[in-house]
């Protein structure tokens, strides 16, 4: 029978699946920060070794009972994040159990390394950070897609990880409402204005309603979906990719273009002269794709893989895609539901000005995505910072 564990009874939980030694001392905390689930940690104190239990709530916990959510999330994250480990290990948490009927799944405890949204706020740069990422979304994209793996295979896979509510959820967040006046919406009353030109750009909803269409229609790639800066653990050394709870078979450029997009919010939230990292990022994480995608193709044994220009069409579709997607999603991060500490945890004015820069920059990104270079986003970002500029 599925219940929300408590502290207590996830120790007890841990004790009955033999996660620890019999003489192990344990203690519990639920550290779930994120919007939709419980997370508790376990260490036996005697040895320091630690697992997290993470569990689904049968509602969306951010909003309440009121907004009820599927617990069949907690499956396709063990299964996405098993998936992922079969190409990239060294990228995601291991799996130690999962059990459906509980909605849990049993993993590494990562507390050795730090949410990488947290830590840019700090200031941190993570040297690997795009390097590791570029690899992680070039190898579960090719390997996931037709390219890379048979094509009965590949269609059993879109089966077992298709997931409406989930994406519906994306589908409304990200897509839709921020561009309507939905009361899901969220901002400061001194953007009123500026949120209403938005919702007013016919020229920019046509855009956006192109990049929902390809979001609902094209099951190219196992995307993780919804591959913000929080649901990145990194160090200096070392990247781990956590919360694949809304993977689904999806357009190649979505897992890039929400990864941009946060460092870009992170971008914003900085001095002008302390961007350059973010810049460096986003364009090491494309070059990385880049490469790595191509010497998978290289392998495949697809026959158009050896006919001049399908990877290049291929590789220049994912920027474009990329780069609308991503102005979905700093747009969402400013005025929708769900927001970003980076922007939020700034002080009133500062915060102002970085949210309107945001609004500015992701209709830019929307519209203009078919004519934007890797190169040229820094350029976008500068052209953006003020009105009419
Ligand atoms: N494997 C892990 N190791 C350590 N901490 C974790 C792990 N997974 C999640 N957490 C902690 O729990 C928080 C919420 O996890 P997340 O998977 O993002 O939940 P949600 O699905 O609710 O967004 C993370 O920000 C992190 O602090
Ligand atoms: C009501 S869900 C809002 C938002 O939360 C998810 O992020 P996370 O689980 O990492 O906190 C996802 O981005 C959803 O769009």
């Amino acid at each position: 029978m599925y219940e929300p564990l408590t502290e207590q009874n996830a120790v007890a939980l841990a004790i009955r699946l033999g996660l620890f030694q019999e003489d192990a001392l344990l203690s519990c905390q639920e550290i779930g920060d994120g919007n939709l689930n419980l997370v508790f940690r376990i260490v036996n104190e005697r040895t320091n070794d630690s697992i997290i239990i993470k569990q689904a709530l049968p509602y969306a916990k951010v909003v309440g009972e009121s907004w009820p959510l599927t617990l069949k999330r907690a499956t396709i994250e063990s299964q996405a994040l098993r998936t992922f480990a079969s190409y990239v290990p060294q990228y995601v948490p291991k799996v130690y159990y999962s059990d459906e009927t509980l909605a849990i799944t049993v993993m590494e405890d990562l507390s050795h390394l730090q949410i990488a949204r947290r830590g840019l706020i700090e200031g941190k740069t993570f040297p690997k950070l795009s390097e590791h990422i570029g690899e992680f979304v070039a190898k579960t994209a090719f390997y996931t897609s037709d390219f890379g793996m048979n094509q009965q295979q590949k269609k059993k896979l879109v089966q077992q990880f298709t997931n409406p509510e989930l994406c519906k959820i994306t589908e409304d967040l990200v897509f839709t409402d921020p561009f309507f006046d939905h009361d899901t919406n969220s901002f400061e009353t001194e953007l009123r204005a500026d949120v209403e030109r938005l919702w007013q750009d016919d020229e920019l909803k046509r855009e956006a309603a192109k990049l929902k269409r390809l979001f609902l229609t094209k099951a190219d790639v196992l995307l993780h979906g919804d591959l913000h800066t929080g649901s990145i653990f990194a160090s200096d050394d070392d990247t781990k990719v956590i919360d694949p709870e809304f993977a689904f078979y999806g357009p190649i450029g979505f897992d890039l273009g929400q990864f941009f997009a946060n460092l870009l919010l992170n971008a914003l939230s900085r001095h002008e002269s302390e961007r350059e990292p973010l810049f460096t990022h986003i364009e090491k994480t494309w070059d990385v794709f880049v490469r790595t995608f191509t010497t998978c193709w290289q392998e495949s044994n697809e026959p158009y893989a050896r006919v001049s220009f399908v990877l290049d069409d291929i590789v220049s579709d994912a920027l474009v895609e990329a780069i609308g997607f991503a102005g979905c999603e700093v747009i969402r991060r400013t005025i929708g539901l769900a927001h970003v500490a980076d922007l939020d945890e700034l002080p009133l004015e500062r915060r102002l000005e970085a949210k309107r820069h945001a609004l500015r920059l992701g209709r830019e990104l929307i519209v203009q995505r078919e004519h934007l270079p890797i190169h040229a986003i820094k350029r976008l970002v500068e052209q953006t910072a003020h009105v009419n500029s």
